[in-house]
């Protein structure tokens, strides 16, 4: 019994995707009678599509493409925090919650309920928490949102803070169904020489 739980989107070709961005679509390009054999697959996507990860380039030129980032921060200990639909997320929504130590993150807002659609608004992360967050220790927060700046953010403050502070990103993940608490989690980037993100299959386990 390994009791791993998906907390992914599933890709299909109706996942929404930011507007305007690439729509995902799967085709088999080599079918079993042109082939003679197999079907062939291609995938044609946005790399922040679903559940996946950022890396600083997505953001900064000279920032860190997706081959460079330390896989090890994708798989360990994570812990899971509900704050339930919050304005925005800063210290005031954190209140009360020990995060000591604590260097993956997860927190589930149920800001984005129905995920056959893009969100019109979503809460973000407030900036200052950055510096706050990394004091404690976290290097990985995870959202169940597709941002963690506002929808109409040219800036990206939140996205520039977090990596100022060696903070990175995972966003799309589905915790609906997640109870608060410390997991175990795997949510391995692709390794994509050039990538500014890429999609993850991301899983969690309770700890024992
Ligand atoms: N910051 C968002 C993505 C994002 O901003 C975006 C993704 C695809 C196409 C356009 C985007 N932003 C455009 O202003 C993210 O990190 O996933
Ligand atoms: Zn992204
Ligand atoms: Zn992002």
């Amino acid at each position: 019994m390994e009791n791993w739980i998906d907390i992914s989107q599933v890709l299909h070709d109706k996942i929404p995707v930011w507007p305007g961005d690439t729509p995902f679509e799967y085709q088999v390009s080599w079918g079993m009678e042109e082939s003679g054999s197999v079907n062939v697959g291609q995938v044609t996507m946005s790399t922040h599509t679903g559940t996946h990860i950022d890396a600083p380039f997505h953001f900064e030129s000279d920032g860190k493409k997706v081959i460079d980032l330390d896989f090890q921060l994708y798989i360990g200990v994570a812990l899971v925090i509900h704050v339930d639909k919050p304005a925005s997320i800063g210290l005031k929504e954190l209140e009360g919650i020990n995060l000591s130590g604590v260097k993956r993150l997860l927190i589930r807002t149920d800001a984005w309920q129905d995920k056959t659609a893009f969100p019109e608004s979503i809460p973000h992360i407030e900036p200052e928490l950055a510096a706050y967050l990394s004091e404690q220790g976290v290097q990985l927060l995870g959202l169940d949102l597709p941002s963690v700046d506002p929808l109409d953010s040219k800036e990206l403050n939140a996205h520039h803070e977090l990596n100022n502070h060696g903070i990175h990103i995972l966003e799309g993940l589905v915790l609906d169904q997640i109870e608060p608490g410390d997991y175990e989690l795997a949510a391995l980037p692709l390794p994509l020489e050039q990538g500014d993100g890429s999609p993850v299959r991301a899983v969690i386990r309770k700890m024992k």
